[in-house]
């Protein structure tokens, strides 16, 4: 069997609308394969999508693969860097789906070999009716844009921005724009059946209203305001409301965008200041075993040392545990 060419970091609701979408599309279970931690959620997705799955390991990948970070973005730190190599060694590419986290914070985790994209989708993907925003830089290929595209394309519409600074914006009014929609649909189905309506009924007047109301301003071109003076008979009942919901819906709308926008830029800080915490601390183990290593593998000498001013044993570690020197050792210096 062929290497899968798409490969899933994570096995959360994103990367189950996508390989929902990819497999309505026609692309093979087994060109899937999806890493997790968690058996039963990647075990559930192999059942019902037929894709391939494995532990959250990194494994090798096909040189035309794209592995897709499908995981939260506070995790990315300790992720990533077991994957750099598989993506270092081949001509695949990386594609994040991580709120906040920005293209320089990729490349430090994953080299700068590796050509990193960024994409927000939103929940409709589920249904195939998903918004996506993608964000390359110049370093990326026609054919790598292409590619990342192929796969959210399969859950629908996509839009590449140029300046990846609105990213946070893209996040804030379409990545959370489906809650913020489903709130909108939860109030008025409410306010139906605060006036007597059937829950049932409210729920169906609610969603086929917000529906109508929205694939008509896709399809008419024209300004929604426009269209809203076609409803707003002059001191009618659309009048009467439209006056309420003025009252405070703009200024909300407004707030409501900034704090999305500002939380995804404190998690960014976050995530930046967690890879560095990480990758300190790598470092920090890093001199620390070696330090450990020259100290076990003999007594300290004084004599000068080539390596900086850490005394530097004469006696193997083990002298001191058997009493004698083994027979292949050779002490650091010599
Ligand atoms: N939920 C949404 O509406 C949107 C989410 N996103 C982004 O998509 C990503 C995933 O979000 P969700 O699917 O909502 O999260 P989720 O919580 O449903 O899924 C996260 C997955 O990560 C997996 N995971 C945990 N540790 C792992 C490891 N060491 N290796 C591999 N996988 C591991 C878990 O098994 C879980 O399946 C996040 O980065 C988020 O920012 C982007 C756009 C919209
Ligand atoms: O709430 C979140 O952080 C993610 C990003 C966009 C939608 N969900």
């Amino acid at each position: 069997m062929s290497e899968p060419r798409i490969i899933f970091i994570g096995a959360g609701n994103m990367a189950r609308a996508i390989i929902a979408g990819l497999r309505r599309r026609g692309i093979a279970g087994g060109d899937i394969a999806v890493h997790a931690p968690h058996l039963e959620r990647r075990e559930a997705l192999a059942r019902e999508f037929g894709v391939i799955s494995r532990a959250a390991e990194a494994v090798p990948v096909a040189a035309d693969a794209t592995v897709v970070y499908a995981a939260k973005p506070k995790q990315i730190g300790t992720i990533l860097p077991s994957w750099r190599a598989a993506l270092e060694a081949g001509p695949g590419i990386f594609l994040s789906l991580a709120a906040g986290v920005t293209s320089a914070s990729l490349k430090r985790l994953l080299g700068p070999k590796v050509p990193v994209l960024r994409c927000m989708p939103n929940t409709p993907a589920q249904i195939g009716a998903g918004m996506t925003t993608l964000y390359a830089d110049a370093s990326v290929t026609a054919e790598q844009r292409a590619a990342a595209e192929a796969i959210l394309a399969a859950v629908g519409r996509c839009l590449w921005l140029e300046d990846e600074g609105l990213m946070d914006a893209a996040t804030a009014l379409a990545g959370s724009g489906p809650a913020y929609v489903l709130l909108f649909l939860e109030a008025l189905e409410d306010a139906g059946v605060f006036q007597g309506l059937p829950r049932a009924t409210a729920r169906i007047l609610a969603q086929e209203t917000v529906l109508g109301a929205a694939r008509l301003a896709k399809e008419a071109q024209m300004a929604p305001s426009n269209l809203r003076h076609q409803v707003t008979s002059p001191a009618g009942t659309t009048a009467a409301a439209l006056a309420v919901w003025e009252e405070g819906l703009r200024a909300l709308a407004q707030r409501a965008v900034q704090a999305a926008v500002d939380r995804g830029r404190a998690l960014a800080q976050m995530t930046e200041e967690h890879n560095q915490w990480i990758s300190n601390l790598s470092v920090s183990i890093a001199q620390l075993t070696s330090l450990i290593l020259t100290l076990l593998s003999g007594p300290l000498s004084s004599a000068p040392s080539s390596r900086g001013r850490i005394p530097i044993p004469t006696t193997p570690w083990y002298a001191y545990w058997t009493g004698s020197r083994h027979p292949s050792y050779t002490p650091f210096n010599g």
